[in-house]
């Protein structure tokens, strides 16, 4: 292969351009941006600076290709004019002379880009056409599918009919046909993938298959959680994401009740927590804000929740583990393909450490058991549980933690409120009226007769359960490979 800078020189009408690619950005100065995009029938180009000059970074190059001999269409996911947080698809089409020398100039930009990414991906689509506001069929037909499409990519789709259905497909996929599941919808289509893989019997192997995530439900917790309060409910950032990004190893929570074994990957809650996603659905045309309204309400009632809640601490010093956090970012990110999940240690279904729900617990292992009234305990393994809720800011992706969120029963009005807010930012952690512990493991045993449970937005039975991270069980497409910041520095 040459060396950097491949240069290319093309042809804007009657303007000569030089493609210049040096390992880090393709950059050239177009004189005319929008005609050569209107000429080409193209999408509507972006952001464009008075010269021209034009700077595309390597990650947000999709596809290079030569059409009808002459042409050199340069396909990349880009942000929006004026829009710095939000990306869209944006192509370029120039005129090439020589046809043997544009196509070896494109093949080593591509063999580049796609040095660490397996090229043209197959995946398995979901979309459910019910999630959040009913968006999410529009979402894959108007930004998502022409994006795997610029690629290169290749999908079958499913639109989901009914409740399970997702659970249904992950259950008998041929895994082997697939780079990664993507699902455009909430969370609750993931939860239920994610379940059906586990619940395979070859789920040694089929939790494996990557996961995607395109914001088309009410929450999209793992969205946020990869892109960030500004990114999250961008369609095309997501995408982006799906196409150009590897493996992450994500933890999963395995869940006993009763005789039953489940995964929850975003969050179990209890009290306050749980009747705003579950007892809010009246409001689900609010979109992201049902959330927040239905919890200030909450907050307002006061009403606590008995229960007896027994843990396996970690860590419960906020500060410490706002430290570990900041060590835990500077250290280089460690992709599924270099680390051993817990299902690849010579067995094939998962070893609770701890015991299940139905096992008496083992003071050896170090538990802790208190009985109370709180007004929430929230369990979670994602930072972001929708917009503008940053519930467990400290939420690692590879930690084999649970963080645990306890908010008291005297909390108060007013401080219930500031703590609310504090949720917009994660900076609720700090306050002194809640609690915030890693944990290894943890058991609750509500002790009223009737209330939810929620698990990653599902209803669960009001019983007993107990909970246990596993490292790495699942993987999910990320560019970064870790989580967004959700703390400070
Ligand atoms: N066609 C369908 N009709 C009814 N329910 C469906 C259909 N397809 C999927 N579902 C169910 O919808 C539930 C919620 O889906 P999804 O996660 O997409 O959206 P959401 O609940 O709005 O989002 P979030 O989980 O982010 O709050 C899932 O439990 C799934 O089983």
């Amino acid at each position: 292969m040459s060396s950097f800078p491949f240069v290319l020189i093309v042809h804007e009408g009657s303007h000569q351009v030089e493609l210049n690619y040096n390992g880090q950005q393709l950059e050239f100065e177009t004189s005319d941006v929008e005609d050569s995009n209107q000429s080409s029938g193209c999408l509507p180009c972006g952001p464009s600076t008075a010269s021209g000059f034009r700077s595309i970074k390597t990650i947000e190059i999709l596809n290079i290709k030569i059409e009808q001999e002459f042409s050199l269409v340069i396909s990349t996911c880009v942000s929006k004019k004026g829009l710095k947080h939000e990306a869209e698809l944006e192509i370029f089409d120039f005129q090439i002379k020589d046809q043997a020398l544009a196509s070896q100039w494109a093949t080593n930009v591509l063999n580049h880009v796609y040095k660490d990414v397996k090229r043209a991906r197959h995946y398995k689509v979901l979309v459910n056409p019910f999630g959040g506001q009913g968006h999410a069929k529009r979402i894959w037909e108007n930004t998502a599918e022409p994006l795997f499409r610029a690629a290169g990519c290749t999908y079958d789709l499913t639109y989901t009919t009914h409740r399970f259905h997702a659970k249904e497909i992950a259950k008998d996929l041929d895994i082997r046909k697939y780079d990664a599941i993507v699902s455009v919808s909430g969370d609750g289509v993931l939860h239920e993938v994610i379940n059906g893989l586990m619940e395979r019997p070859d789920a040694v192997v089929a939790h494996k298959l990557p996961l995607g995530a395109i914001p088309g439900g009410s929450g999209n917790a793992l969205s946020f959680s990869l892109l960030g309060e500004d990114h999250g409910s961008h369609v095309a950032n997501a995408v982006l994401g799906i196409l150009k990004g590897k493996a992450m190893p994500v933890d999963l929570c395995s869940v006993t009740q009763g005789q039953n074994r489940f995964f929850s990957f975003v969050l179990q809650s209890f009290g306050l927590i749980a009747d705003v996603d579950l007892g809010s659905e009246h409001l689900r045309w609010m979109g992201d804000a049902r959330f927040t309204v239905s919890a200030v309400g909450k907050v307002l009632s006061q009403t606590t929740y008995p229960c007896e809640l027994s843990y396996i601490p970690e860590e419960a010093n906020i500060d410490k583990i706002h430290r570990e956090y900041n060590s835990h970012r500077r250290e280089p990110v460690v992709w599924a393909d270099q680390t051993h999940d817990e299902m690849d240690q010579n067995h094939a279904t998962i070893v609770d450490r701890f015991g299940r729900i139905t096992d008496p617990i083992k003071e050896t292992d170090g538990w802790i058991t208190e009985q109370d009234h709180y007004a929430t305990i929230v369990g979670g393994k994602l930072p972001w549980i929708s917009k503008g809720s940053v519930s467990h800011p400290a939420a690692q992706p590879n930690d084999g933690l649970v963080d645990l969120l306890i908010f008291p029963k005297d909390i108060g009005r007013v401080a219930g409120l500031q703590v609310m807010i504090g949720v917009e930012t994660g900076e609720h952690v700090f306050s002194e009226k809640v609690r915030y512990l890693k944990v290894k493991a943890y058991r609750l045993t509500p002790q009223r007769q009737a209330g939810y449970i929620s698990m990653d937005g599902e209803h669960t039975p009001y019983e007993p359960f107990q909970v246990e991270a596993h490292r790495g069980l699942i993987s999910v497409l990320s560019i970064e490979g870790r989580y967004a910041r959700s703390m400070k520095e």
